[in-house]
């Protein structure tokens, strides 16, 4: 559905040159929900507006349901735009237009009829859940409320993908989870390919199957969802997952605990992750009956990310320390991500 290929973006102005993109190249499949995840200033706006030419590249092509964009004139480039809605941090509404006015807006070059425009705005109205709130106005409405209206507005004129930039960064957590659960419905219902950029790695948690991770314009790891929280390659993608799972906030306690902080010589601070069929064994126990390693679990959290269980685990591993690194090994040879735990500090291993 949309190929990015060596997309280079440059700013220059007669100060500064800026490399806010520097040759990405991205495959988002049909029907992906595909996370863009980075800080500020790494590049993500930039590279999502490159999807639907807002933003022109430096060099590269940006392919999209089969268009080289580049290719297209200024009526072909419009007509390829309304098949890609886009929704915003701060939503852009119009606030004199009530929220019909708005959702109705982009359809003012449709063909439908004033009944059609009427009947196809309370249809998106009913979808998004506000078909109360069509005479309200902006100011009126809440913030996941007016997200909403953003989302019922970027789906008009049935888009096949939807592009979200920081589309949940200005709301509560609540508020942002009930947005989620609309787009994750709408991917499903729509089958709509979501392009999802922020810099919370919770929101791609609970939304996206894929995940890519930006730094100084460059993706430094991409994958699977489920590949990149069981096993995270860069720093930077173990800092968003630690944030994401809370696992940070975890540890930081876990090193005031006592035992840890007294841990002795034949001890090993551990994290240890794993996600589905490595869940369905008593890896605990098998270290205990095999090696006599005995664990003390200080923080466990197993959560689902799309429906297949992932556990996080610090614990710490007492026994034998001719032992213990044998038994890493079988528990990596399970599948179990294995992370030794500087007690003080960040992880060693
Ligand atoms: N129109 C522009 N002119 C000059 N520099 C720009 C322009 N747009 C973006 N930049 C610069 O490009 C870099 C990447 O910006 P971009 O907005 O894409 O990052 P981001 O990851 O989306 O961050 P944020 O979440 O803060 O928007 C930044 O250094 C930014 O200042």
């Amino acid at each position: 559905m949309i190929d990015l290929k060596d997309i280079t973006v440059t700013f220059k102005n007669k100060a500064s040159t800026v490399h806010a993109v520097q040759d990405v190249s991205l495959q988002v499949e049909a029907g992906d929900t595909y996370g863009i995840v980075g800080y500020s200033g790494a590049g993500k706006s930039t590279l999502v507006r490159v999807i639907n030419y807002l933003q022109k590249p430096t060099s590269g092509t940006a392919i999209v349901n089969g268009q080289a964009l580049g290719k297209l004139d200024k009526d072909q480039l419009w007509v390829a735009r309304r098949k890609i809605g886009m929704i915003f941090q701060h939503f852009n509404l119009m606030n004199s237009r009530t929220i019909a006015g708005n959702i109705e807006y982009p359809l003012r070059y449709s063909k439908l009829t004033k009944a059609g425009r009427a009947k196809k705005v309370q249809e998106l109205l009913a979808l998004v859940g506000l078909s109360d709130k069509a005479d309200a106005y902006p100011a009126q409405l809440s913030g996941g409320q007016k997200q909403r209206v953003g989302i019922a507005r970027a789906l008009a004129n049935d888009p096949e993908i939807l592009l979200c930039d920081e589309a949940t960064s200005a709301l509560d957590p609540k508020t942002t989870g009930e947005i989620i659960d609309l787009l994750k419905r709408l991917n499903q219902q729509l089958h709509i390919t979501i392009v999802f950029i922020t810099h919370e790695m919770s929101a791609v948690k609970s939304l996206c199957n894929h995940v890519a991770v930006m730094e100084d314009g460059k993706i430094v790891e991409r994958g699977a969802l489920l590949d990149i929280f069981s096993n995270p390659q860069q720093a930077l993608t173990r800092d968003f997952i630690n944030t994401a799972t809370q696992l940070d906030t975890a540890l930081a306690e876990v090193r005031k605990q006592p035992a840890v902080i007294n841990l002795p010589a034949n001890a090993r601070l551990v994290h240890l992750s794993y996600t589905g069929a490595s869940t369905d064994q008593p890896l605990i126990a098998g270290l205990y009956q095999q090696y006599g390693i005995t664990a003390n679990i200080l923080y466990g959290n197993i959560e689902f990310l799309q429906d297949v269980p992932v556990g996080n685990l610090i614990v710490i591993l007492t026994g034998d320390t001719t032992k213990l690194p044998t038994a890493f090994s079988q528990l990596r040879d399970q599948g179990v991500t294995v992370t030794l735990l500087d007690p003080k500090g960040d992880a060693v291993d």
